[in-house]
């Protein structure tokens, strides 16, 4: 098979149990694409597993390699393995900010849909770019319908700021009424007893450290919970950039941390006040509410299970070919085993495309590249990963037919 576009990969190399492959040729190379196995460990094979390591002919600066292992059944497989099951499948994207988790979460949303699954995508960065990337409006914190895929594919955009606006406005009327119904809504109705004495309306103005991230736990709390939710057979997480995801992934800690605060900032409050106090009756509400926080934190518990269970989620670290994206997307993968978050895949975005004619911008990008490949190979965290490689493809990755084209890239 021919070709010359500068849009399909070179080189693609993914996972799965199987071991296809499409050649093709143009002027001076042969590149492989289809169901490649892989394994960044490729260079130590154990027995019974066949290598093949495969460098296209060009010269050494301008040359995708591909390394490839049959993988042992138990290995990352491709597509093939993120699309079976209709148990509920939780996948995230998360990486350096602009290197392309948006579009890589919203490809897979689409091909989701597009191979059966009813799929829910969400965006947990409060910089959005979910709306952009499908080309349709799906602000407004609730789930929006996009429209074009085979099956149902539902998008939400968590903002954090919006919901503030939104809880210190019901705080300011109907005599908490309005905030109960909120809070219930976020799936922090027990929280409204607990937090009812507060002056919200001076707190959220200056907000204690992690109240965004309440806002985005509650939402994952109702997709566990809610009926509303329990269609969906895969939730793809477009997640904010790395500092944001781990604060996310700490979900216990981070809510004890705030438990704390709140109760201390209510005893402050209710201390300074003694003489209320006692009208209000405070000792016995005390311990209600603790009661109720303790459950809470153990609702938050069974969701960092789940988050951590290796059969239902998957932390997709996206980069792109650069020293600083590697560095960076390093250190999170760390963090993320640390978190035990099953990590396997690391997609590498915006790669040069092949090209036979290089202008010497291009052959000096290229080579950084090739530089930042080699670094990928010989990190102790990434090298563990399956890569992905995806090109830089020459039109804007916008909507969903052109989601389904870069889906169909890099998902395989
Ligand atoms: N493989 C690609 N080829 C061409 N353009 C791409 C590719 N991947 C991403 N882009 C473009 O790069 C820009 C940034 O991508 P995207 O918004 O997906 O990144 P992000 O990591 O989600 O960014 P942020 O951290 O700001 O949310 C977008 O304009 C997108 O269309």
């Amino acid at each position: 098979m021919a070709t010359t576009s500068c849009c399909v990969p070179s080189t693609s190399t993914t996972c799965s149990s199987s071991f296809s492959l499409r050649v093709k040729r143009n002027s001076n190379s042969l590149s492989f694409m289809g169901s490649l196995s892989f394994s960044s460990n490729a260079n130590s094979l154990s027995a019974g597993f066949v290598s093949l390591s495969i460098k296209q002919n060009r010269p050494r600066n301008n040359s995708l390699q591909v390394r490839s292992v049959a993988a042992p059944s138990e290995a990352v497989a491709g597509f093939d393995e993120m699309v079976s099951g209709t148990q509920r499948k939780y996948y995230m994207l998360g990486g350096k900010g602009g290197v392309g988790k948006t579009s890589c979460a919203a490809s897979l949303a689409v091909k989701f849909a597009n191979s059966g699954h009813p799929t829910l995508v969400v965006s947990t960065d409060p910089a959005h770019s979910l709306s952009d990337s499908f080309a349709q409006d799906l602000t407004g914190g609730q789930l929006v319908p996009v429209e074009g895929p085979d099956c149902p594919l539902f998008a939400l955009e968590i903002n954090p700021e919006k919901a503030r606006e939104e809880f210190r406005s019901v705080t300011q009327k109907n005599g908490g009424t309005g905030m109960k119904d909120l809070m219930d809504g976020m799936g922090l109705g027990m929280l409204v007893e607990q937090l009812g004495e507060l002056k919200l309306g001076e707190l959220l103005d200056t907000p204690p450290p992690g109240l965004d991230e309440a806002i985005a736990i509650s939402k994952v709390i109702q997709f566990l919970e809610s009926q509303e939710y329990s269609m969906f057979t895969r939730i793809v997480f477009d997640t904010a950039p790395t500092g944001h995801t781990l604060r996310l992934l700490s979900l216990p800690d981070f809510l004890d941390a705030s438990i704390g605060k709140i109760l201390k900032l209510r005893q402050k409050i209710t201390s300074a006040t003694s003489a209320i106090k006692s009208v209000f009756g405070q000792e016995e509400t005390r311990e209600d509410a603790s009661d109720k926080l303790e459950r809470l934190r153990e609702r938050m518990v069974k969701v960092r299970e789940l988050f951590r269970d290796k059969d239902s989620t998957e932390f997709v670290i996206v980069t792109i070919p650069t020293v600083m994206a590697v560095s960076e997307s390093s250190r999170l993968s760390a963090s993320l085993k640390k978190e035990n978050v099953p990590v396997k895949r690391l997609i590498v975005n915006q790669l040069l495309p092949p090209s036979a004619s290089d202008c010497k911008f291009c052959a000096m990008k290229r080579k950084d590249q090739m530089r930042a490949l080699d670094v990928i190979q010989g990190d102790p965290e990434l090298s563990s990963l399956t890569m992905i490689q995806a090109p830089l493809v020459d039109v804007e990755i916008r909507g969903v037919p052109a989601l389904k084209f870069l889906g169909d890239i890099v998902w395989k």
